[in-house]
């Protein structure tokens, strides 16, 4: 009789890695199953990790920042290379690596390498090049995550036709591109590309970029993005993809427009793992997407088989996919204790400049009714906002109008993602918009954005 694990986890992102952790941190048998060389998932491998050290390296060496503060433009190498790109986020990547397997190694968690298949409820085939070997378990977590889409029209190459995980596969950096797709993975990369120079043209079907955000921050972003040269075609759709004679690239528009440039990178949303799982055999069904539905839980309809991460649909994150790993984790083993709002979980877009976000947005709260005011700070009424030299940042927090408690905080600008956390923080602690008021801030910092924005929307509360 071999081993009977107390959890298997097939998948070894963020979401599978907490799981795997957490169950082993009570003192669980627990087995990793991953198909790919190394552990990591997309996030470390090709998407967060990959696509944010490429971010800090452009604006690093294309001297964004100094051009922000001295207004003229300065490179710290004339010519960059994606090989000067890749060489960065190829080292990032390695240690990222490193410090997983060591954590998982730490905690006694056995890997398993290869392709992973359900054989029934409590058994998993791995199948890797030396055969195929069946495991037990009492508790299986799908962690599998997802894939790009994928267009049959739309031919992609590795090489002048990419997706977010061939982006390094550029050889030389292009002069122009057309980027299809403007949810967030389309607009981080439209703007990486933008602040090097390229000339992209970012197509996307919507009549307006990243939908869930709060508009008056995205018409701050299409502000940026015009300024660096960005067309936008908006209610536009890509109907297929052609390469040209020339080595070049056409996109042709459902319009019958066409646009042609050198290299295009194709973002439309990605497809669920799952084909390779053998779903059938448990009785659990996915969609057209490969999404796997499961209850508040993460149980799927089988209740010895937990599903989370990215293969469960919405947000599709590296930090709400740990959560989930973790809280499926805990409940497979019949531990309640963990408890966790996902009104509270916060969005961080790494566009040039960033967004970060909370709560609800302007739009949201006019669909509920609700009755509320904002308050707004602009980095260049802030002392820290002039000296890092950003003056185009602001700050935007919303406000229950009788309660003042707070709605939702909306950033665009330097640090946002980690200037949130502020808000987050007194959101989830029940605290009020007086709190800024009340509370001193170190001086200068970009934290005084909530203090400012506080007054000012107290101001307005004031007025009517
Ligand atoms: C370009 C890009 C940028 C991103 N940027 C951010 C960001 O800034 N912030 C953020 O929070 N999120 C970001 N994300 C999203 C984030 O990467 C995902 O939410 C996260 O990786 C999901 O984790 P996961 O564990 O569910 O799946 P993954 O990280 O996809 O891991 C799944 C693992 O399962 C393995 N696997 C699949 N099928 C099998 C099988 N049958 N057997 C064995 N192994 C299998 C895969 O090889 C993979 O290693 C980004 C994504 C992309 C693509
Ligand atoms: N900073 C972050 O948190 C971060 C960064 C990158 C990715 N991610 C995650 O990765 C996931 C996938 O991102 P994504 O940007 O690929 O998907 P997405 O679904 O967010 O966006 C795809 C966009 O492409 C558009 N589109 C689809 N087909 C089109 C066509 N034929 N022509 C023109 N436009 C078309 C859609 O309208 C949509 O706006 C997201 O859910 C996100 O959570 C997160």
């Amino acid at each position: 009789m071999g081993t009977v694990y107390d959890l298997i986890v097939i998948g070894s992102g963020p979401a599978g890695q907490r799981a795997a952790i957490y169950g082993a941190k009570l003192g669980k048998r627990i087995a990793l199953v991953e198909m790919r060389e190394v552990v990591g998932g997309a996030c470390i491998n090709t998407g967060t990790i990959p696509s944010k050290t490429m971010r800090e390296a452009v604006l690093h060496l294309s001297g964004y920042n100094y051009k922000s503060i001295y207004g003229m433009n300065y490179r710290v190498k004339e010519r960059i290379t994606m090989a000067d790109l890749a060489f960065r986020v190829q080292h990032v990547i390695k240690t990222e690596i490193d410090v997983t397997e060591a954590q998982l190694s730490r905690n006694n968690i056995e890997m398993l390498v290869g392709v992973a298949s359900f054989e029934d409820a409590t058994h998993v085939k791995v199948t890797n090049t030396k055969g195929s070997t069946i495991y037990e378990a009492k508790n299986i977590l799908i962690a599998t995550g997802t894939k790009p889409a994928t267009s049959a029209k739309v031919p992609i190459n590795g090489t002048t036709i990419i997706n977010s995980d061939l982006v390094l596969n550029l050889t030389t950096l292009p002069k122009t591109m057309i980027i299809v797709g403007g949810g967030v993975i389309g607009v981080e990369y439209c703007c990486m590309f933008a602040a090097l120079g390229v000339r992209v043209t970012l197509i996307e079907r919507r009549p307006r970029l990243l939908e869930f955000a709060d508009q008056e921050i995205i018409e701050a972003l299409s502000y940026h993005l015009r300024d660096a040269r960005v067309t936008m075609r908006l209610n536009e759709e890509v109907e297929s993809v052609e390469e040209m004679a020339d080595g070049t690239v056409v996109a042709n528009l459902e319009s019958k427009k066409k646009v042609q440039a050198d290299a295009l990178l194709y973002a439309v949303g990605r497809q669920g793992n799952v084909d390779e799982l053998n779903l059938a055999m448990v009785g659990v069904d996915s969609d057209s997407r490969g999404r796997i539905p499961v209850d508040k839980d993460f149980r799927t309809k089988q209740p010895t088989v937990f599903a989370v991460g990215d293969v469960i649909g919405f947000p599709s994150l590296a930090s709400v996919s740990m959560e989930q790993g973790r809280i499926a984790a805990a409940r497979a083993f019949g531990d309640e204790s963990i408890v966790s709002n996902p009104s509270f979980y916060p969005y961080g877009i790494y566009t040039i400049p960033e967004i970060s976000f909370i709560g609800k947005t302007e739009e949201q709260l006019t669909e509920e009714d609700v009755p509320y005011e904002v308050g707004v700070a602009y980095y260049r009424e802030i002392a820290r906002g002039q000296i890092r030299g950003d003056t185009t940042g602001r700050l935007k927090i919303i406000f229950h109008r009788e309660s003042h408690a707070l709605l939702g905080v909306h950033i665009i600008g330097e640090g946002a993602s980690e200037l949130l956390h502020i808000g987050q923080a007194v959101m989830a602690l029940g605290g009020k918009l007086d709190y800024f008021v009340e509370t001193v801030f170190n001086y200068p910092t970009l934290a005084e954005c909530y203090k400012v924005a506080a007054f000012n929307g107290l101001n307005r509360v004031a007025n009517v």
